[in-house]
């Protein structure tokens, strides 16, 4: 009887579980369909779309390595391509031509970006990267670049890059002086750099507080990146809350913002006088109190926007270092003209000044090249459509989010002759310029209105750390590498990372 009655139970759960996934299925064909013969879409002359699934739309397209993926599909279906992430409408770009009407001819409509669960968690909308094109972000960006520009303040990331760089610089001399083969963790060298420095010329502190918060940046970019189940399906945000993801993104936020409370109740407590030369909170505290600024910043716009310079400053800088490092590394006639530069460059002086950088051509190229082949924003930021526009004959409905993929443009063969290969050399004697650039053919940095505003300034930094290493040491790989180049594996998320570090050993060179 026993034995009937769990049989009878096997075959009812069987029963029933057919029975689900024959609903299931007959509930899949029927929204393909609705979706094949939708009216309303067919009319639009909407871009290509490859074919898509119900409920979640083109997300198994995404792939690990999204900027990759897109450049596969766009073989097929072309450079402009409408694609669904569960209900997002996302246009996807690649090619220069098509870019230029985003960034260019329909600047405005596509001046603003869209958000995410993370971004509205840290920022809102009132950083200068998320802000909606208008009054307010043009007000931000404009204290944000002035500040970056200033010649008073270009004086002091000059003097504190140089100061942070030259204790990299000490500790890597120190390691030779240990032994022939004593391996240094470059990545984590740079990173430390770089961690001292930014916080030093936006927050007014070096390694001291900011140790506490030592993996804020790296986790605010990482979460930024994140694209949550309230993003594309809003009716799942439940499962948010059920993998965690809810509460780690909160988590996060809540020490991004004790942290900027710290900063800035210190901050308030030793006010500079006008005249007394002092970092970025200080800039932004200064607007908020002068009575004849154009817009209210209340203590939460403060925040985010240091929250750009300290996030955005920190995980740019070092992924690009270490791609610099890696490639310049692994085409070693290209190491040894850029040593052969920068030594003759500096002469017999034996300090690298940054005065002296501005005289590196082929150092120029090295960093353009690079940032062409290795873009640290693979996908930029995204914008979004504020109004509806047709570009290429295509209907492009309002609300429509837009990827460039600048990583399939900066490897476009009608752009660039052998795109796959790292030659610096392209860039000598061209015009081609992050800031100046018509065609929109390079854009690392993006392009148009909402361009990343501290060009200069990262490249600036970028340059003295690499001119630094290539001047004081030689490189080799360690006796046990198992490769003769270093590994080149993307990590997925919002920055192209490097999957491993870069570890080399260093010999002092002896001028
Ligand atoms: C190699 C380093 C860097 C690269 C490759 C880079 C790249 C970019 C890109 C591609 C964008 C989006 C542009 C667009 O939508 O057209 C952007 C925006 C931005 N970047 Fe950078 N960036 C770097 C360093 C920095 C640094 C050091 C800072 C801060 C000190 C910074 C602050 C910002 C801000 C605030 C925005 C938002 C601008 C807006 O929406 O108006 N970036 N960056």
């Amino acid at each position: 009887m026993e034995w009937f009655d769990k049989h009878q139970n096997e075959a009812s759960f069987q029963h029933w579980l057919f029975v689900v996934v024959l609903i299931f299925i007959f509930t899949f064909i029927i929204l393909i369909w609705i979706e094949r013969i939708n009216p309303s879409k067919k009319s639009l002359n909407l871009p290509p779309s490859p074919p898509k699934l119900p409920i979640i739309g083109h997300l198994l397209y995404l792939g690990k390595l999204p900027h990759r993926s897109f450049l596969a599909l766009s073989e097929r279906y072309g450079p402009i391509m409408l694609l669904h992430f569960g209900q997002t409408p996302t246009l996807i770009v690649s090619s220069a031509r098509i870019c230029k009407e985003i960034m260019k001819t329909h600047d405005t409509i596509f001046a603003n970006r869209p958000n995410s669960s993370a971004s509205r968690a840290f920022v809102g909308e009132l950083d200068v990267g998320f802000a909606p094109y208008g009054e307010y972000w043009r007000e931000i960006r404009k204290i944000f670049v002035t500040d970056l520009l200033t010649a008073k303040r270009r004086e002091s990331f000059k003097f504190v890059r140089e100061e942070e760089i030259g204790k990299m610089v000490s500790i890597i001399k120190e390691s030779c002086s240990v032994g022939s083969d004593v391996t240094v963790n470059v990545s984590e060298l740079v990173a430390t750099v770089v961690r001292n420095f930014i916080p030093r010329i936006a927050l007014g502190e070096s390694w001291g507080r900011t140790s506490k918060y030592a993996d804020l940046p790296k986790l605010v970019a990482q979460n930024l990146g994140t694209i949550t189940f309230e993003d594309v399906l809003p009716s799942l945000k439940w499962l948010d809350v059920l993998t965690g993801l809810d509460k780690r993104i909160k988590d996060v936020a809540q020490t991004v913002e004790q942290f900027l409370d710290e900063v800035i109740d210190d901050h308030l407590k030793s006010r500079k006088g006008a005249d007394e030369p002092g970092d970025f909170v200080d800039t932004l505290l200064a607007y908020q109190s002068d009575p004849a600024s154009a817009i209210d910043l209340t203590r939460e716009s403060l925040k985010t926007i240091i929250l750009d310079m300290y996030v955005g400053g920190s995980d740019m800088l070092n992924t690009s270092s270490e791609w610099v490092m890696t490639e310049v590394f692994n085409h070693p006639s290209v190491m040894k003209k850029l040593q052969n530069e920068i030594r003759e460059v500096v002469g017999t002086k034996s300090k690298l000044d940054e005065s002296d950088i501005i005289r590196m051509d082929y150092l120029h190229c090295v960093i353009k090249e690079t940032l062409r082949i290795r873009p640290t924003l693979a996908l930029l930021v995204p914008r979004l459509s504020s109004a509806s526009v047709t570009i290429e004959g295509y209907h492009i409905p309002a609300k429509t989010r837009v990827y460039v993929n600048a990583w399939a443009i900066l490897r476009d063969p009608k752009i660039w002759d052998r795109p796959e290969e790292f030659i610096p050399e392209r860039f000598i004697d061209s015009p081609t310029d992050f800031k100046y650039n018509n065609d929109f053919g390079f854009i690392p940095f993006g392009g148009g209105r909402r361009m990343c505003p501290a060009v200069s300034f990262a490249t600036n930094s970028l340059e003295a750390v690499i001119a630094n290493l290539f001047y004081w040491f030689d490189w080799k790989l360690p006796n046990d590498a198992k490769e003769k180049k270093l590994d080149t594996t993307e990590c997925s998320g919002a920055t192209l990372h490097k999957k491993y570090p870069v570890v080399l050993v260093p010999i002092a060179h002896t001028f």
